[in-house]
């Protein structure tokens, strides 16, 4: 790999090359049907693919950048891991881009590494396995800067392959997609499939929406805000941890759309914040009134995201 290039750069590009390596074992795991699925806590599961694909991932980044913390959403064991699952290649035009200076020289200490190996679980395990993603986010300090999102499953019948990635680094640029507003005179929301709860729905009833669309995943809820298929992102629970939102929010942010907590608050991602987004997950397309989303949130649901 070019050493030439900068860390952020370089911590991007393998985890383009990570994800996609991670997506084929998830794509390997469910064909051969051993999901051996482990059940975490109350509507929280997780399969072989899970700690699998966070093995590839971890293993590979912790070797190129041994002195960042790296955080990985499923608990990490010793067990030996195949040679074929440890990346070392990085996309080429990743490690070509220019950053600007605050950037261009960051100390390792300041890089906090969030890994999502398989978002959407609950969608994976009953077969809706377009619902998944694979999710990276960098942090520099407390702030999301640069995000990697691979989608196993989208089928590109042009190139005729299976697979996707996207990515992101604020105020340099994005790629793996081509940015879509959604439609004037409607608001279409996104929120959760398997997660709802009541503060759930009367987050998205004050909103009144045109429609709803439940699907899985943190990431995939974004991708469908950066392809202009939803105006918001709406999730009044505190379910999703900080590696559920660091990548799409890096990607988001780096087309100009938001994510906040219910409050208005951008998360903090450095490595000593705790997990959970207690305070709910508000994502808005590029161009939409933000505020006006808050606004409509009544009291109570926020109160019970404290
Ligand atoms: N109550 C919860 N318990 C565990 N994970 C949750 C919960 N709510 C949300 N998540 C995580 O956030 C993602 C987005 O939520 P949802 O799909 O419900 O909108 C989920 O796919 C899941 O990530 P993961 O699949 O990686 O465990
Ligand atoms: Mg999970
Ligand atoms: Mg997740
Ligand atoms: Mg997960």
């Amino acid at each position: 790999m070019a050493q030439s290039a900068s860390l952020l750069t370089r911590i991007v590009a393998t985890s383009i090359s990570a994800t996609i390596r991670a997506g084929k074992i998830i794509r390997d795991v469910m064909s051969d049907g051993g999901l051996k699925i482990v059940e975490k806590g109350k509507n929280d599961l997780q399969t072989e693919a899970d700690r699998c694909a966070q093995k590839c991932i971890i293993t590979s980044l912790s070797r190129l950048f041994p002195n960042i913390t790296i955080i990985g959403e499923e608990e990490s064991n010793s067990c030996e891991i195949p040679s074929d699952w440890i990346v070392t290649e990085a996309d080429q035009d990743i490690l070509k881009l220019k950053l600007p200076a605050h950037l261009e020289n960051i100390d390792p200490k300041d890089v906090c590494i969030w890994v999502d190996p398989l978002d959407g679980t609950s969608e994976y395990t009953q077969g809706l396995v377009e619902h998944v993603t694979v999710l990276v986010g960098v942090a520099i300090g407390e702030r999301a800067v640069g995000g990697v999102i691979h989608q196993p499953y989208y089928k590109d019948n042009e190139k005729g392959i299976l697979g996707r990635t996207l990515w992101g680094i604020n105020g340099v640029g994005y790629g793996g997609f081509v940015p879509v507003s959604p439609p004037d005179g409607k608001r279409l929301i996104t929120t959760t499939r398997s997660h709802s709860d009541k503060n759930v729905k009367a987050a998205i009833d004050a909103l009144s929406p045109d429609e709803v669309i439940r699907v899985g995943g943190a990431g995939h809820k974004v991708i469908l805000l950066l392809e202009g298929k939803a105006h918001a992102y709406v999730f009044a629970s505190q379910g999703c941890k900080k590696w559920d939102t660091c990548a799409p929010e890096a990607v988001l942010h780096a087309i100009g759309g938001t994510l906040t907590d219910f409050y208005g608050e951008k998360y903090a991602y450095h490595a000593e914040t705790i997990h959970p987004n207690l305070r709910g997950v508000l994502a808005t397309a590029p161009g939409q009134a933000h505020q006006w989303y808050l606004n409509h949130i009544p009291e109570e649901v926020k109160q019970n995201l404290q």
